[in-house]
């Protein structure tokens, strides 16, 4: 079995000890791999340097298997260091390559700290999300975050608040609908998905009382995709689509921005929600949260959500495979 590649993300974060742990939860049934610079690990983490990722089946039995990549700097637990930028980012691309080359089955990013890396290395991308979408060459890619109790897509990510309205295009919205089906079907296995689809203003525009994008475009854009056999809800207004008893009767939502999409999947299961990208051409999980740099280091860093991170990265290559 092909090991699920864990990146370091930023050092000076919790991603080097929920690896660890990740491992000591999983790696038995689980083949990982973690690239990154052995000196950034907890001390006293059981691992053992490999030169091909085709070791890492027996090695993730007894250790954690890791494919070293030298860093200019060591990590002082949060407080980043720019000289380590760089390497951040080309474990991100070394692990992209292990997983088109097929060496790996899927990439479980751990998280990085988007500042540092446009001060340590000018990185041009909002995340991980638009970075692995450019290193795959796919121009459309959607966030997806995960959890038991509710999957939601932000059709519109990292950007200003501001800038959503001119952003949240027709086209966009039609892209963002089409990978989430796609996905909901090839990586969740849900035949015909239900999706959900919130309004950009409060109370979905209330009829052009409170603005009107609804009216101008998104409920026509909905009839539309609705004739072409999607299963639609909305625009609904972002508030009350989150309850659980309207959550039953949707698959996926999708959100019109980030904060929107994001508060209610943190507030219901910030501990097991996963990050995962739909529409790349191979599989990316990560953990919900952060590098959290004020936990960093403590030992106290909880790594249910970067283990349910590798869990459904693990099952969506056994069953796509
Ligand atoms: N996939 C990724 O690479 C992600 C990266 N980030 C980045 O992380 C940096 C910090 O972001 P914040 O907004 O501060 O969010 P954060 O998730 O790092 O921290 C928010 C709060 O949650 C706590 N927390 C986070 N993970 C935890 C865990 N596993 N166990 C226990 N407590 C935990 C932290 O201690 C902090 O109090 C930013 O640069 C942000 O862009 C944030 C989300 C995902
Ligand atoms: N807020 C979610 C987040 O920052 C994750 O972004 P990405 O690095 O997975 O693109």
């Amino acid at each position: 079995m092909k090991p699920v590649v864990m990146t370091c993300g930023e050092p000076a974060g919790i991603g080097p000890e929920i690896a660890a742990q990740a491992w000591a939860a999983l790696g038995r049934d689980i083949p990982l791999v973690w690239l990154g610079d052995p000196r950034h690990l907890p001390e006293g983490t059981p691992h053992e340097i490999i030169t091909d990722a085709a070791q890492a089946g027996a090695v993730s039995k007894r250790a954690l298997p890791v494919l070293a990549h030298p860093f200019a700097g060591n990590a002082v637990a949060g407080e980043p260091d720019p000289a380590n930028a760089v390497g951040v980012i080309d474990v991100i691309a070394r692990a992209t390559d292990l997983v088109q080359s097929g060496e790996a089955s899927a990439i479980c990013t751990a998280p990085i700290h988007k500042k540092a890396l446009k001060d340590g290395a000018d990185f041009a991308y909002p995340g991980h999300t638009e970075y692995l979408a450019a290193l795959a060459g796919q121009e459309d890619v959607v966030m997806m975050l995960a959890s038991q109790q509710l999957r939601v897509v932000p059709a519109t990510i990292h950007i200003a608040l501001a800038e959503v309205p001119t952003a949240l295009t027709p086209a966009l919205l039609r892209r963002t609908i089409e990978i989430t089906h796609h996905g909901l079907q090839q990586q969740f296995g849900i035949v015909s998905p239900r999706i959900a689809i919130s309004g950009l203003n409060p109370h979905a525009g209330e009829g052009g009382a409170m603005g009107h994008e609804e009216l101008n475009w998104i409920n026509g854009l909905i009839d539309d995709m609705r004739s072409e056999g999607f299963t639609l809800a909305g625009p609904l207004p972002a508030d009350t689509m989150f309850h659980a008893a309207a959550r039953a009767k949707y698959d996926a939502a999708i959100a019109m921005y980030h904060d929107q999409a994001l508060i209610p999947i943190k507030t219901l299961d910030f501990d097991k929600g996963v990050n995962v990208t739909l529409g790349l051409p191979f599989i990316r999980t990560s953990p919900d949260h952060g590098t959290a740099f004020d936990i960093a280091g403590k030992g106290i860093a909880n790594p249910s959500s970067m283990i349910e991170a590798i869990r459904m990265a693990h099952r969506m290559a056994t069953t796509s495979s």
